[in-house]
């Protein structure tokens, strides 16, 4: 089982979201990581179906997913980023719903919406309504949707958005779960979503593939370039704003540890570490509005302990 995007563009008012992007899918957990407007609903929007390409075509075993129609929306399973629940509907009321949109006669329906809500940990909660329920439990409720009719390819877009580490993981659990045998497709900005479960990342960045991999080997691509280093604060705040700082770490002495990713060490005696998936993301992204988050949220964690927010230096 394979499905190709074949140099798949997509452009809106002549701007491309994606450009000229190729690969092929077999079964496994591509994690899809980009900053905001990389292109990544874009492209699973096309893999879903629900958008024509400008340019270039995606094929499932050989067959254009656009002539197939019907027949290749069977074998999807999709949970979008805005999803509509349906808030007044009880859990076991939209799962039906869901079920019966997708073409499962009532019976078999019944018990594969009984069992789903019992393997997303929801049974106890079949007859509450959807308006009731936390993020974690909607977007629980969100994959037993796209998992009813045991597809194909499952397409998630951000499905760990807003939700708590703890939610987060158990989320991930799930995925893994549901992925055996399916081409599954997870989009995120949130590194570690990805880095567990995933066996091939796809680092997308303006439209196009820029890295893709087993995650070892893309975060190997970044070896020799992180380094860690002991500065003073101030130094600490020079890096933060010239440097794509992975991390900072203050000490009550004034002093501060400084993750770095830069192709030459940033300071005299910076030591070479380790390189993340998280390090490779924010090199990527590094010349992009909002990378260095690191350094940036270091800067306001060392202003707020200026004004006293967190108890001052001493
Ligand atoms: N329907 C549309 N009309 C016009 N422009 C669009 C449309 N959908 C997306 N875009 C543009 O295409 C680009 C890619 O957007 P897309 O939503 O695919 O990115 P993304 O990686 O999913 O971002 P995010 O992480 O914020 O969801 C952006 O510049 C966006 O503004």
């Amino acid at each position: 089982m394979e499905l190709s995007l074949e140099n798949l563009t997509k452009r809106f008012a002549e701007k491309p979201a994606v450009h000229d992007v190729s690969a092929t899918l077999r079964p496994g957990v591509y994690g899809l990581l980009g900053a905001n407007g990389a292109g990544k609903t874009t492209l699973m929007r096309m893999v879903c179906d629900v958008l024509k390409p400008s340019a270039g075509r995606i094929a499932f075993d050989g067959a254009d997913i656009a002539r197939m129609g019907d027949e290749y929306r069977a074998m999807l399973g999709y949970l979008p980023q805005d999803f509509g629940y349906y808030p007044d509907f009880t859990a076991m009321d939209f799962m039906l719903y869901m079920a019966a949109l997708k073409g499962l006669d009532r019976r078999a329906a019944k018990l594969r919406c009984a069992e789903l809500l019992e393997e997303v940990g929801l049974a106890a909660h079949a007859k509450a309504k959807v308006r009731t329920f936390s993020g974690g439990m909607k977007q629980r409720l969100g994959i037993a949707q796209a998992v009813i009719n045991d597809p194909a390819v499952l397409v998630l877009d951000e499905p760990t958005a807003g939700l708590d580490p703890k939610e987060r993981v158990r989320f991930r659990n799930l995925i893994s779960g549901f992925s055996q045998d399916k081409i599954v497709l997870l989009s995120t900005h949130i590194v570690s979503d990805v880095e567990y479960i995933a066996d091939d990342i796809l680092v997308m960045k303006a439209g196009r593939f820029v890295l893709r991999g087993r995650p070892d080997a893309v975060v190997s691509s970044v070896a020799g370039k992180v380094w860690e280093c002991r500065v003073s604060a101030r130094q600490a705040d020079e890096l933060s704003a010239s440097a794509c700082v992975c991390n900072v770490h203050y000490a009550s002495d004034g002093g501060a540890v400084v993750r770095v990713a830069a192709d030459e060490a940033p300071v005299a005696g910076a030591a070479s570490v380790e390189p993340t998936l998280e390090d490779l993301y924010l090199y990527t992204f590094r010349d992009d509005a909002g990378a260095g988050a690191a350094g940036a949220a270091a800067s306001e964690v060392r202003r707020d302990r200026k004004s006293g927010l967190f108890g001052g230096r001493r």
